[in-house]
């Protein structure tokens, strides 16, 4: 029986720190690598981003829609990069903000969270707008093989809070009732739940409670301008819950893989003392 995911999680940060490493194959940074954008350069592009990152991150995050533009030989770069990510000892956290009604939910999480499918990964990022209670049929396979799910609360894109900072029916925000139901998933997990938020590093301060006993994934750190000060700012003393994640920032050091590897444990050292 595998472990819950947010055990392993907690594992994974302790030895390696909390940075989640994004491998986001942009055609500007293919072209950047001296890479062609077209299914060898997002293979090239890919694999040795993996290379450079996956042994020095908890987590490895690919964004699924930069290898869906090449359609299927592109997901099978993507399996590849899960494949490989997971055999450097990272996580992968499966950027693919799925939401959908239940059961189709449910299909999304067959193609993601069972460990037989081609695409199983250790966690996903899921969208809850259809309504907290579409994302259940990935919350219980989750649980039933070891899985986490990440659901956006607060996002670090400017055009989120007409949505998220809308009143909820019943009182709060929208995003205080996702944080709501995400700390209600988690409740006597020990030492950490398996269920994520998502929330920006770049959205500057929220009266919400972001303590939800599990982990809060924070993209927008580097190339959106998120800095250690905003983390420290945003989370409190959930601050040793956070997952910081970068991209764009980490990705222009490539293509060499020394200096992939340099940037991602310059950056773990740089959110070390996050949690103090
Ligand atoms: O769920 C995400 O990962 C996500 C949520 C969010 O609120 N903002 C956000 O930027 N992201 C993703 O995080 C990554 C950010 O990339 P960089 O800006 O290059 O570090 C992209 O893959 C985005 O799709």
């Amino acid at each position: 029986m595998t472990e819950p995911f947010g055990t392993r999680l907690h594992a994974a940060v302790a030895a390696r720190g909390p940075l989640c490493a994004g491998i986001d194959p942009h055609a500007g940074l293919l072209r950047e690598w001296g890479l062609d954008d077209d299914v060898a350069g997002l293979e090239r592009f890919a694999l040795t981003a993996v290379e450079g990152l996956a042994p020095h991150v908890s987590v490895v995050k690919p964004q699924s829609a930069f290898y869906e533009r090449f359609g299927s030989r592109g997901v099978a770069v993507l399996e590849r990069v899960v494949a490989e990510s997971r055999a450097a000892g990272a996580l992968v956290l499966l950027d693919v903000k799925r939401g959908d009604i239940g059961s189709t939910s449910q299909a999304y999480a067959d193609a993601y969270l069972d460990p037989t499918s081609p695409l199983a990964c250790d966690a996903i990022t899921a969208s809850p707008f259809l309504g907290f209670g579409s994302l259940t049929p990935m919350i219980d396979t989750a649980r039933t093989h070891g899985a986490g799910v990440f659901v956006l609360a607060l996002t670090s894109n400017k055009e989120g809070p007409e949505v998220q900072h809308a009143v909820a029916s019943g009182g709060g925000t929208v995003a205080g009732r996702v944080l709501d139901h995400l700390r209600a998933l988690n409740a006597g997990a020990d030492p950490l739940g398996s269920f994520g938020a998502v929330v920006g590093a770049t959205i500057g301060e929220t009266h919400e409670d972001l303590d939800i006993d599990g982990p809060v994934l924070a993209p927008g750190y580097g190339a959106q301008g998120g800095t250690v000060a905003d983390l420290r700012r945003i989370f409190g003393r959930a601050a040793g819950s956070v997952l910081p994640s970068s991209s764009r920032e980490l990705l222009r050091h490539g293509p060499d893989v020394g200096r992939l590897a340099d940037a991602a444990r310059r950056t773990n050292d740089e959110l070390a003392g996050l949690a103090r």
